[in-house]
């Protein structure tokens, strides 16, 4: 094995053959861009090779390696062989074996399964320290000899996971768990649903899942793409760099608010914001069948033949034989205008049939000629309909609402989302559950684009009209979901997952559940844990990887004093409060001199509403008067449950109410 000069050396060299292949790449694609072709492939070749280009140049200057291994004399294949792995595959000259091998080849998954009691054939497993990009140690694991170690676990892995947060989430390729591996190598056709309490590395995991699977499926997601679904815009910055490092720029990153508004579905513009009540209405399942029933009580049975006049002749579709199209192409068609479409395409070929009987040439003029002709006398049945017109109709109008809702919702549900008057679409006051309504009837009417996989982060909070949305997006492809049931905060959160699953149309999903938590020190871990037993949800607990950290409960409102406490200590530190205080503490904090970010920002000390909190993490965190936040919405002691969960290292709850009794 390389003494420490040794790989210092190797590591130069790695980094040269990498500038090889960047300057090699850019060639190409001078070269490339000259090459005669059809149009088709000489533009296929320039975008393949300006995608490699640009990936390698983004590599920058990340370590070229974080891992070695090295198999003993009985593994078959590998048998004495040595691999280097890393962010991406490095080579040195077509037909050498690889200086570096891509961390989600098959061979890398030995550097992170393999253990004491089950090497994997593996004599030893290296890790590497890095300062910055330079080289400063390594760590050697002897997993083949007769006597194993005793395990004492790896102090670089303890330390990376100890250090101190700085700016955005990294990745956690040089150090993902044997049970996190497992998730992210999990096969492209099975869908998984993590369950997993704060800190256990889901979104991590999710996000080297997306990774993964663009590797091991590079052609098909390409083409079908794959998305990533998070809680929120400051958390989809927060994430936004792991990917990219990981060499990966082409993942659609969006919260489900983003998805629904986007380009596809630019029709409304959402001016107005529901009661509770209407919200929980619009977001409820059984909307789902609302908005079926208003649509299809559209299509009638036909009451007259249809008759279409052409030159000397007159062509007929009987009565008879127009009500069979239309109920054959109401059970058969998947969406609402394709029956349509179909229903005329039908009555068409009938007037063609007849034609032709007589000797008549049907060419496409004519083809087209007959079905304008016949469109007035399908649309009388079958009328075409835009999505957000219904919804409107839907929405303004008791009658339609009540037909199409009985036995579905009561009067006081129908109440809650009727609009006073009549509005016109364009102008009317729409929200962003109409956005949710308006997809399923987007969907009902045409069927969309799907994504080959979709990740659906924080899944816990998103309502059950949501998961449709997003089902349908995912229906020809697999969903990783992640999430905590302990952390659901939305007035639909998810009690329990297989309810969410099925609304996300993969009932059958994978479940697992990870419980070591990786940011959460013990001492916070316990005091998040004596919340968790009095909520709602049976999920398991966390053990922290940690024993460091340190809790502090302080009786003050001084948070000035307790931003300087913090200061001193390396790391961001996240004021965490009740919304409607976020206002007044910034104040504070900018009158002693402090200058505060919000939760997208970039800068030392973050002051961030407890509904944006999710999925953030800080090293410190000062968790401002507890019983302000559980007073502040119905699922108060989730999103304390939340906010307690967010530090690193340090968490001092600062208070002069009494703290709620479920802390105790
Ligand atoms: N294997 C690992 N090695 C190093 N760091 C890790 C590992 N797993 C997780 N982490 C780190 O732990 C922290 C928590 O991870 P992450 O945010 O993915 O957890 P989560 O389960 O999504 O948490 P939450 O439910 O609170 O949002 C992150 O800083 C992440 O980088």
């Amino acid at each position: 094995m390389r003494s420490l000069a040794e790989e210092q050396e190797y590591a130069e060299e790695c980094r040269e053959a990498l500038r090889r292949m960047v300057s090699g790449a850019r060639e190409n694609v001078v070269v490339g861009e000259e090459t005669w072709g059809d149009r088709y492939t000489a533009e296929r070749l320039g975008f393949y090779l300006k995608t490699l280009a640009r990936d390698l140049a983004e590599e920058g200057d990340n370590p070229p390696y974080f891992g070695l291994i090295r198999y003993g004399g009985d593994a078959g294949e590998h048998r004495d062989q040595a691999y280097y792995l890393g962010r991406r595959h490095i080579s040195d000259a077509i037909g050498r074996p690889p200086m570096v091998i891509d961390w989600r080849a098959p061979v890398s998954t030995t550097f992170y399964r393999a253990s004491p009691t089950d090497p994997r054939g593996l004599a030893t497993r290296r890790r590497f320290g890095w300062s910055g990009n330079r080289l400063t140690s390594f760590e050697d694991e002897q997993l083949g000899s007769a006597e194993p170690a005793p395990t004492f676990g790896s102090e670089l892995v303890r330390r990376e996971i100890e250090r101190a947060r700085v700016g955005p989430m990294r990745d956690i390729v040089a150090t993902i768990q044997p049970e996190q591996d497992e998730v992210v190598r999990t096969e492209l056709e099975v869908s998984v649903c993590v369950q997993g309490a704060p800190g256990t590395g889901k979104t991590a995991v999710g996000l080297h899942r997306a990774a993964y699977l663009l590797y091991a499926h590079r052609g098909r997601l390409q083409r079908n793409g794959v998305l990533v679904i998070g809680p929120n815009r400051a958390f989809l910055h927060y994430i936004s760099a792991v990917l990219p490092t990981l060499g990966e720029v082409d993942v659609d990153q969006t919260t489900v608010e983003d998805l629904l508004a986007g380009p596809d579905a630019r029709r409304i513009t959402i001016r107005a914001t529901d009661e509770p009540a209407a919200a929980a209405v619009k977001h409820d399942v059984r909307m789902a069948g609302v908005l079926q029933r208003a649509l299809y009580e559209r299509i009638s049975v036909p009451e007259n033949a249809i008759v279409v006049p052409d030159g000397s002749y007159k062509w007929r579709v009987n009565q008879f034989e127009f009500a069979e199209m239309v109920a054959d192409a109401r059970a058969e068609a998947t969406a609402y205008l394709i029956g349509r479409e179909r229903v005329i395409a039908r009555v068409v070929a009938s007037l063609q049939r007849q034609a032709e009987a007589r000797g008549q040439n049907c060419n496409g003029v004519w083809l087209r000629k007959m079905a304008r002709a016949a469109t007035p006398a399908v649309e009388a049945v079958w009328p075409a309909v835009k999505a957000e017109d219904l919804l409107a109709e839907i929405l303004g109008s008791r009658e339609l609402l009540s037909r199409a809702s009985a036995d579905l919702l009561n009067a006081d549900q129908q109440n809650a989302i009727s609009w006073p008057r009549p509005r016109k679409a364009k102008t009317a006051p729409w929200t962003a559950a109409d956005a949710v309504l308006l997809d399923e009837v987007s969907a009902l009417l045409e069927r969309g684009p799907t994504y080959g996989h979709v990740i659906v982060d924080e899944a816990q909070d998103i309502s059950p009209m949501q998961c449709r949305a997003i089902a349908r997006r995912s229906e020809h492809g697999s969903i990783t979901v992640l999430g905590d049931l302990a952390q659901g905060t939305t007035p639909w959160a998810a009690r329990t997952w297989a309810e969410q699953l099925a609304h996300l149309g993969k009932p059958s999903a994978e479940q697992v559940a990870l419980t070591t938590g990786y940011r959460v020190p013990a001492s916070v871990v316990e005091l998040a844990n004596r919340l968790l037993r009095s909520l709602p949800v049976d999920v398991p607990q966390t053990t922290s990887f940690r024993s460091d950290g340190v809790l502090a409960i302080t009786e003050s409102d001084d948070l000035v004093s307790a931003v300087q406490r913090a200061l001193p200590h390396e790391g961001s530190i996240g004021v965490i409060a009740a919304d409607d205080r976020i206002a007044d503490l910034t104040d504070t904090l900018k009158a002693a001199g402090i200058e505060t970010v919000a939760p997208d920002g970039d800068g030392r000390v973050a002051v961030v509403p407890a509904s944006l909190a999710k999925g953030l993490e800080y090293d410190h965190v000062i968790a401002v008067e507890p019983a302000e936040i559980v007073e502040a919405e119905p699922r108060g002691l989730n999103r304390l449950y939340v906010i307690l969960t967010r530090a690193v290292s340090r968490l001092e709850v600062l208070h002069t109410r009494p703290l709620p009794r479920e802390l105790d």
